[in-house]
């Protein structure tokens, strides 16, 4: 199959960029052993990538917690907030980000997490440096122009639009890990490499433009960007 050229570039953060996705496992299931219930993968595949809101609502309903959306929500960030600032980056993300800054490509960050939870994992010195190459960073628990959380196409629209040069949806290419995001990106009329967890399976993968492993994997080439020189 043949890829279009793109010209812009926007990247997911979490399980994408940061590796992430562990601490949320972790810290959202200390919080439900709490009241006696298990994290499993098809809870977690059903919130990944959805906004702090959606995510709670949804655990909270499909759990029959005896508490609030918002009391959820927050015990949650309350256990997130001391593993989040240790956030480190996925294999090959660093070396992605600066090889596209370094060709003056435009990127951007299309994240579902709010301002607080952005804040907390771009704490340590090299993720405050690296997440300054980003043109801008559009955070979806806490933008008013993201109506709706992924899988709906509403952030990758928004974040596309805040480029200077405002890029046709043809034009950016999505990088995701989660089926929400890649469905998101698709709907939103964008090519989507997705980095899967090794728990997505087969059928969750198809809608994506391309999967590769990891990003150490992933050729900008075949998207007309340029190719590492080493
Ligand atoms: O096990 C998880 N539960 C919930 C999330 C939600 O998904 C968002 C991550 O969004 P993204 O991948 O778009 O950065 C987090 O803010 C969180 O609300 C997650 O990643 N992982
Ligand atoms: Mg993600």
């Amino acid at each position: 199959m043949a890829f279009s050229k793109v010209s812009h570039v926007i990247f997911d953060m979490d399980g994408l960029l940061l590796d992430t996705e562990k601490i949320y496992k972790k810290t959202i299931g200390d919080v439900l052993a709490k009241y006696g219930k298990d994290y499993t993968w098809e809870l977690r595949d059903m919130v990944m990538g959805t906004v702090e809101q959606d995510t709670a609502k949804i655990l909270v309903n499909e759990l029959n917690l005896p508490i609030t959306d918002t009391e959820f929500r927050a015990e949650c960030k309350a256990s997130q907030k001391d593993s989040l600032r240790q956030a480190e980056f996925m294999p090959g993300a660093v070396r992605l980000v600066r090889h596209l800054s370094k060709h003056g490509i435009p990127i951007a960050v299309a994240t579902s997490s709010g301002s607080e939870s952005v804040q907390w994992k771009t704490s340590q010195p090299e993720n405050k440096e690296v997440f300054s190459l980003f043109h801008h960073v559009v955070m979806g628990s806490s933008d008013e122009e993201v109506k709706n959380g992924k899988p709906a196409p509403d952030i990758f629209l928004v974040c596309a639009s805040r480029f200077p040069d405002k890029p046709a949806p043809e034009k950016c290419l999505v990088l995701e890990d989660a089926p929400n995001g890649v469905l998101g990106a698709r709907c939103a009329g964008m090519q989507v490499v997705m980095v899967p967890d090794d728990h997505v399976p087969e059928e969750k993968k198809k809608a994506a433009t391309l999967v590769v492993k990891s990003l150490l994997d992933f050729k900008p080439e075949l998207f007309g960007l340029p190719a590492f020189e080493n």
